[in-house]
């Protein structure tokens, strides 16, 4: 960019003065809201939506959690059903009519191969075993001592007991008991014995996800089965307020339960009909939220990533607009000034522009300022622009020193080259007139027209003599016949000369005795120079 400006933007500031007492914001500021804008309230929606697709897909893992539950309960009664189906088909068998119990015990371990019991249990009002396939039949047999299989006698219907230990296979186990009727009464209690490993190894068949903890708690809330651990857990009392929950409701589930392992869990569970044991599903309470605030934090990451980025982008294009825009103070303040100004190429568009705008106006300036000071027809300075470099001249003068020689030329004859050929060839002849002066003074002394067919040049450094001789050039010089329009127009000129500082003392003096002497000129006959009478 090349601009000519002489004083600093500050002083000009000044000169013009601002209105208005609120600083106004710069372009970063505006940039880095526009930032702030555009990336805090999408990252806010962003996160909202996060929270509520987390909502949806609790309720989602609610629901699964609550249907997975009941898959396992239904898993335990089916377990239990297959059980009973084959006690209730051994308890039909002849050889109990005949009271043949050693050919029962065989029949029980035959059957034993087909279904899923570990033992069966054949117990007689007196409450004794009479059969356990778990010994051969005739060996000495306990007292059976579990009451809810005892109270099948007193209610005719199957029972699932709680889970104990075996008499007999001196194990934890669980058993189910039929009544088997004879009579109208219950002649003896078929029972099967279940190990719960069998049921740990059915919870453990179930696809649960990673940490997901499936029990399976008998109507005291003791766990029978669980997956996984169950040999750490089997036997023990459940959770107390899971167990509690579990108590008052058939289905359901508990937050702040901590499971038997100490860990955090949501625990969703329901009742067995079948049994009046319980499933729960444990569904650690941390890995429930922690995908939540994964992804909000990848999220809150992401967006001060992008935050971080458009602002220093904002920054560094802010500085860019804002030093382009500066870089149009000097040019701008230089054109008040009335300098010539060219603003080169800017790397923005806009104020690209904007600096093309404030070299046409320039331009334009410099054109108007011209034909201010300048005669349009001859392009000679006017004799406004005269008169202000005279007087200027006079003050360097006056301080430095040195003569100024003014010359007053007026044309001869002119009136009739207009009168006879038109104004047109009149104006063609100032032209050439104009012309002529301009080529025999030098390019530091100024020529100007000062009206009509009148024009006067200023002789810098020169004295009375010097513009004498200048004079008689001019004088022969214009009075060269001019070649224009249909013929040649013969005209002469008359010059008077006035010398600063001998003849006069101000530029309105000088003038006026220039002019004088032209007149004294053109009285002693034209085509000549007279000199001021002051000298
Ligand atoms: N063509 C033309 N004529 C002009 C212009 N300005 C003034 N004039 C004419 O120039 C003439 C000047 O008058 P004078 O100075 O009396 O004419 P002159 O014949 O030179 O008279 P003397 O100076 O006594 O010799 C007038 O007729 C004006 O109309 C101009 O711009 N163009």
């Amino acid at each position: 960019m090349n601009a000519s400006a002489s004083s600093g933007p500050a002083t000009d500031r000044r000169a013009v003065g601002r209105g208005g007492s609120a600083s106004p914001k710069s372009i970063r500021f505006w940039l880095v809201l526009l930032v702030l804008a555009s990336v805090i309230p999408p990252s806010l929606i962003a996160a909202f939506l996060i929270h509520l697709d987390y909502r949806h897909g609790q309720a989602r893992l609610e629901r699964d959690a609550m249907a997975t539950t009941h898959a396992l309960v239904a898993v335990v009664d089916r377990e239990l059903a297959g059980s009973r189906a084959a006690l209730i088909a051994l308890a039909s068998s002849p050889h109990l009519d005949a009271h043949d119990l050693a050919a029962f015990q065989s029949q029980a371990s035959g059957v034993l191969k087909d279904v899923n019991v570990n033992n069966f249990v054949l117990i007689d009002a007196e409450r004794r075993q009479r059969v356990n396939t778990l010994r051969p039949f005739g060996s000495a047999l306990p007292i059976e001592r579990n009451a809810a299989l005892l109270a099948i006698f007193d209610t005719g219907r199957p029972a699932v007991t709680d889970l104990f230990v075996g008499p007999v296979a001196h194990r934890p186990l669980m058993a189910i008991g039929v009544p088997v009727q004879r009579a109208g009464s219950v002649a003896y209690v078929l029972a099967a014995g279940l190990w719960t490993d069998r049921l740990s190894r059915a919870l453990l068949t179930q696809p649960l996800p990673e940490h997901w903890i499936a029990g399976v708690y008998d109507s005291a809330g003791v766990v029978v089965a669980r997956s996984p651990l169950v040999e750490h857990f089997l036997g023990q009392p459940g959770p107390p307020s899971l167990v509690r929950r579990m108590a008052g409701a058939p289905d359901g589930w508990i937050d702040d339960t901590s499971a038997l392992d100490g860990t955090e869990m949501r625990s969703y569970f329901a009742r067995s009909s079948v049994s009046n044991w319980a499933v729960a599903l444990g569904v650690p309470r941390a890995g429930m939220s922690a995908e939540l605030q994964r992804s909000l934090l990848r999220l809150a990451l992401g967006a001060g990533l992008m935050l971080v980025a458009s602002i220093a982008g904002a920054w560094i294009i802010g500085g860019r607009i804002a030093r382009s825009t500066r870089a149009l103070c000097l040019p701008a303040l230089a054109l008040g000034r009335g300098e010539a100004v060219t603003v080169g190429a800017l790397p923005l568009k806009e104020l690209d522009e904007v600096g093309s705008a404030l070299t046409t106006t320039s331009t334009l300036l410099q054109q108007a300022l011209h034909d201010a000071h300048h005669d349009s027809l001859t392009g000679l300075a006017n004799r406004t622009m005269f008169e202000q470099f005279l007087r200027q001249r006079i003050v360097d003068s006056k301080r430095a020193g040195g003569d100024i020689a003014l010359l007053y030329i007026d044309l001869d004859g002119f009136k009739a080259v207009n009168d006879r050929h038109g104004h047109h060839v009149g104006d063609d002849l100032l032209r050439e007139a104009a012309r002529r002066l301009r080529a025999n003074v030098r390019l530091s002394d100024i020529a100007a027209r000062l009206g009509g067919d009148e024009f006067a040049v200023m002789l810098h450094g020169t004295g009375a003599e010097g513009a004498v001789t200048v004079a008689q050039n001019l004088v022969g010089q214009l009075s060269q016949p001019y070649g224009l329009g249909s013929g040649v127009q013969s005209i002469s000129a008359s010059v008077g000369i006035a010398v600063y500082p001998q003849d006069a003392s101000s530029a309105e003096q000088l003038l006026h005795r220039a002019d004088e002497a032209m007149y004294r000129a053109k009285a002693q006959g034209r085509r000549r120079y007279a000199a001021s009478n002051a000298s």
